[in-house]
């Protein structure tokens, strides 16, 4: 594994809920990435345990999880080091209530 996907892999298993997105939370950089944040905060995702990953701040990373995941574009969230989806997937499976269950929000 070279030295980017090795770190990809670390901030993966690192956090249970991790979203690579373009800005922050607090700011996102990009419509996409910031309604991946909005459904994630729909699921009652505490916004304290959600860990971000600003990909407009590191180029390596933003090329190297495209490939780590071999998935064209960001967002991409990876819940308990599993990928999961972009924004399109998040937005169907909260729909059907399968993000909420994934991420263990449900009521
Ligand atoms: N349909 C995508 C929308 C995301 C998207 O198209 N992202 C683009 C524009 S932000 C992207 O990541 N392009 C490659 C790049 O900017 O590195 C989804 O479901 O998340
Ligand atoms: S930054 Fe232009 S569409 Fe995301």
């Amino acid at each position: 594994m070279s030295d980017v996907q090795q770190r990809i892999d670390q901030l993966v298993k690192g956090s249970e809920v991790l979203l690579f997105m373009k800005g922050t939370a607090s700011f996102p950089m990009c419509g996409f990435s910031g309604r991946a944040v909005q459904i994630l905060k729909a699921c009652g995702v505490d916004p304290k345990q959600l860990a971000t990953v600003n990909v407009l701040e590191d180029d390596e990373i933003r090329q190297g999880i495209k490939e780590y995941s071999n998935w064209p574009t960001i967002p991409q969230l990876y819940v308990k080091g599993e990928f999961i989806g972009g924004s399109d997937i998040m937005m169907e499976m909260y729909q059907s209530g399968e993000l909420q269950q994934v991420l263990g929000t449900q009521a």
